[in-house]
């Protein structure tokens, strides 16, 4: 069989309920190439088994950056997609099968994402880019009423410049939203960097394990 037959780009969105991490499945419906954006280790199986169902080929695995909260999904997809790779800036100093720099593409079939550096969160921090969809997925830069962190990974509040994770359940924002009701954005630069300074918030739980981990693409000694 030949797969569902679909009209438009395909699209999914996923959320990973340890650390609300959301994932992105995007598709090419001609030529059945699809890539993953931020995938996580704990949901691998329902990731491949909805690119199987829907007869997509998974080309790269893609990282908004270096995570701290959870270990990447790459390293298990490519078990199920052999010829998938994954994908990391440059700028990260981590690990992956392509490495990508500002301005770059990431193409599959006839669809296409253009890589933006957005440093602050981690300095290697990028935003994808689908033009074709007018969608910007912005891994930890920028969060819907938030914007990552700024205090460990090389964090800097003043190189900030953009958004992965919504604690409250938003699934969605768009840069018209962020820029009126953004509480941390809406603020001069100064009052900005005071706030991000004083943020006082836990370490994440995973990140002693996480960020070794996806330095070396998700690869850990016992990773099943
Ligand atoms: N409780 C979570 C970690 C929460 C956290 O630190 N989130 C990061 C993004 S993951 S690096 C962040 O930047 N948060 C900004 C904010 O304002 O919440 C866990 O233990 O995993
Ligand atoms: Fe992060």
């Amino acid at each position: 069989m030949r797969g569902l037959a679909f009209s438009t780009p395909i699209f999914r969105q996923l959320v990973e309920f340890q650390s609300y991490t959301y994932t992105y499945i995007l598709g090419c419906e001609k030529t059945r190439q699809a890539v993953i954006i931020d995938p996580v280790d704990k949901t691998a199986d329902r990731d491949i088994q909805l690119l199987k169902d829907f007869d997509l080929n998974l080309v790269y695995g893609l990282n908004t950056h270096v995570h701290a909260d959870h270990i990447t999904g790459t390293h298990l997809l490519r078990k199920a997609f052999p010829s998938m790779k994954s994908v990391l800036s440059r700028a990260s100093g981590g690990k992956a099968d392509r490495l990508v720099d500002d301005g770059e593409d990431v193409q599959f079939g006839e669809q296409k994402l253009e890589v933006r550096a957005t440093p602050g969160h981690t300095n290697g921090c990028v935003t994808y880019v689908w033009h074709e969809l007018r969608r910007a997925f912005t891994g930890d830069s920028l969060l819907v009423r938030a914007c990552g962190r700024t205090d460990f990974q090389e964090g800097n509040a003043a190189a900030l410049i953009f958004i992965g994770h919504n604690y409250n359940g938003i699934l969605q924002t768009s840069v018209l939203e962020e820029k009126n009701l953004n509480p941390r954005l809406t603020k001069t630069e100064e009052k900005f960097l005071e706030t991000m300074e004083n943020l006082h918030l836990a370490h994440p739980k995973q990140l002693d394990e996480a960020v070794p981990a996806n330095m070396k693409d998700g690869e850990v000694e016992n990773s099943s």
